[in-house]
């Protein structure tokens, strides 16, 4: 019998009388081909994806198993809609901390129309997307008396120091209490499993030039303090990357330092980011520091560097 995913924390959902995914509970997860070409978009993208023979295995294995499409009842009510068969990849789990993180400071796609563009800009400069690189979109936290599961609009109002507490709360036994410190009693065996995925993932994007992943997410999960997995998710606006590294996603999960980072390090590093952050003006000056030069771009990641990674890793390690 399907169902709306009781573990999934952003999106469009099956169960506020939409169309949305839907779940069988053995592990998989039927995404509905959305409208105005998104769903053909994604469905394009993990046929070409799964069929392309350079990309490593190991790679793939960082998305979710595509098994092809099937005509279901949409969960609005609208009849028959062709959904994509994936693997539901937090299917397994008994009580799934999840966090969804919308990858890159720049949240839409080239060719967009203008309306749309205006869209995504004013939102990823209104949270901290532009200043971060990455922004929440959605989680669930499980605690012992239950879960952490903070709606849409408070998760799109998060600063810097909201996500900074997130992430750390993800990490924790009690995520729910204001009163205490989050213990991140979990840190380093989540976050550690974490760090060596992005670590592989991103010297996969250091290279790969196939695809750009524009307002993909990627997804972090652990069951009970298990050690913390990844998977990317959300392909509808993957464009052709034209032999060019994809900047925009691999600004938000750059690393500067790993392990060991000395609180030195840290502000050396904070003070470079003050310096080189860029300040967008507009959409276009925006665009135009998105630049396809390698050099320049360099200087732009290395601006967003002291963001995703450093926060784990400061949470991994110094606590
Ligand atoms: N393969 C999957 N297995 C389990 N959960 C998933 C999977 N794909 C997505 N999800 C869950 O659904 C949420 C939304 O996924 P996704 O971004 O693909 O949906 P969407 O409706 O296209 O989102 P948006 O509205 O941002 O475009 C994720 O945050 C995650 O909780
Ligand atoms: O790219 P699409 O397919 O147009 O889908 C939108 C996109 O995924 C946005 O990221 C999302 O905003 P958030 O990430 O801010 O939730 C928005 O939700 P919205 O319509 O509720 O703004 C979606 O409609």
């Amino acid at each position: 019998m399907l169902k709306a995913p009781v573990h999934q924390v952003a999106g469009h959902k099956a169960n506020e009388g939409k169309l949305g995914p839907l779940v069988d509970g053995s592990g998989r997860f039927y995404k509905p081909l959305q409208s105005n070409g998104r769903g053909s978009e994604e469905l394009v993208f993990y046929k070409s994806f799964f069929s392309d023979p350079t990309i490593p295995d190991r790679i793939r294995s960082y998305f979710p198993a595509f098994y092809g499409t099937k005509e279901l009842e949409g969960s609005d009510g609208s009849g028959l809609v062709p959904h994509m068969i994936l693997e539901d990849v937090v299917g397994n789990l008994i009580d799934p901390s999840v966090i969804d993180i919308k990858i890159g400071a720049r949240t839409w796609y080239p060719h967009a129309s203008a309306e749309y563009i205006e869209k995504c800009f004013k939102k990823d400069k209104e949270t901290v997307s532009q200043q971060l690189g990455f922004r929440i979109s959605g989680l669930q936290v499980h605690n012992t008396t239950g879960w952490w599961k903070p709606a849409k609009k408070l998760v799109h109002g998060f600063g810097i120091e909201d996500v900074k507490l997130t992430l750390k709360k993800f990490v924790s036994s009690n995520p729910c209490s204001n009163m205490v410190e989050p213990d991140c009693l979990f840190a380093s065996t989540v976050y550690g499993g974490i760090l060596e995925h992005l670590l592989e993932l991103k010297s996969w994007f250091e290279n790969q030039t196939t695809f750009h992943f524009c307002s993909t997410s990627i997804l972090m999960f652990h069951d009970k303090g298990s050690v913390g997995e990844v998977k990317l998710v959300d392909f509808a606006h993957v464009v052709d990357g034209q032999s060019v590294i994809d900047h925009n996603f691999l600004g938000g999960v750059v690393v500067e330092r790993f392990y060991g980072m000395s609180e030195a390090d840290d502000h050396r590093s904070s003070q470079r980011v003050k310096e080189s952050r860029p300040v967008y003006r507009d959409r276009a000056d925006f665009c135009s520091c998105i630049s396809i030069d390698k050099d320049r771009h360099r200087l732009i990641t290395r601006s967003v560097t002291a963001t995703f990674h450093n926060f784990i890793t400061n949470i991994s390690f110094k606590t």
